[in-house]
């Protein structure tokens, strides 16, 4: 059976959202409602700790995987503190690990991240670190505790797609735990690529919300995943340098 399971739990959709840019944030119940997505990700200084005020944690439902993330963060340090006062303001044991302090790309810094995920693991926290695809940080990550890994496919918020690919289907060769392609896909055929690959998820924030209809293209999405695994599940067949005939070319002028 074909089963994603993190941090103990069995989730059925493969689409993980970002819930950062969206003109209307109200439309996210209606995404989850009408996709299945089970995990979205929110910036934790997006969070009302005193629960008042316009707090992002009302447009998410709750039967959904919180997943905050330590965005701001520059320093394993930080990434740290904000995990910890994520949980103790409620928001669960997940943590999508990112740590940035390059503001050009937004690129993760594997060092840090890999720091943050052992203290964050050894503490009892679901960790899920965005990284630079890099097989040796993957496997140290996994060694560190990480529940997943989460390569980008392009510098976050570009929407150019799955630049990256060819090393992270290394990752998802090498990689016990899942590799699910974080960060700059931009159109389902792409998140339908990656999954073909066999990442066992992706998770899409710019290109939906940025959407002239969100709540459309999330829909595309969740099918342009679903359609990507069952592609990978059914194994495609190998592709080959010339052509090759579909049906015979001889013997129909043969007496
Ligand atoms: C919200 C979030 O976690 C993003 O930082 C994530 O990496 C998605 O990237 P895109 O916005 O490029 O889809």
């Amino acid at each position: 059976m074909d089963r994603l399971v993190i941090g103990g739990r069995e989730l059925k959709s493969r689409l993980f959202i970002g819930s950062g840019k969206f003109a209307d944030e109200s439309i996210i119940g209606d995404i989850v409602a009408q996709t299945g997505v089970e995990i979205v990700t929110v910036a934790l200084r997006r969070v009302s700790l005193s629960g008042d005020g316009d707090n992002i944690l009302r447009c998410i439902p709750k039967e959904c995987v919180l997943l905050p993330n330590t965005s701001g963060a520059r320093t394993a340090e930080e990434a740290i503190r904000i995990a910890r006062l994520a949980r103790a303001a409620g928001c669960g044991d997940w943590v999508k690990i990112e740590v940035i302090s390059d503001n050009k790309y937004l690129l993760p810094d594997n060092n840090e991240t890999i720091k943050a995920t052992r203290v964050l693991a050894e503490e009892g926290f679901v960790v899920l670190p965005y990284m630079h695809p890099d097989l040796y940080a993957a496997k140290e990550l996994e060694r560190a505790g990480a529940a997943a890994v989460m390569p980008l496919g392009a510098p976050i918020g570009t929407n150019r797609g799955l630049k990256t690919k060819e090393i992270v289907r290394i990752l998802i060769e090498e990689c016990r735990v899942p590799v699910i392609v974080d960060a700059g896909i931009g159109k389902p055929s792409e998140a339908a690529e990656a999954m073909e690959m066999g990442a066992a998820a992706c998770l899409v924030n710019t290109a939906i919300a940025t959407a002239g209809n969100p709540l459309v293209m999330a829909r595309a999405f969740s099918q342009a995943v679903e359609a990507g695994r069952l592609a990978y599940l059914a194994q495609p067949g190998e592709t080959t340098e010339y052509a090759r005939a579909s049906s015979p070319l001889t013997g129909f002028l043969r007496s």
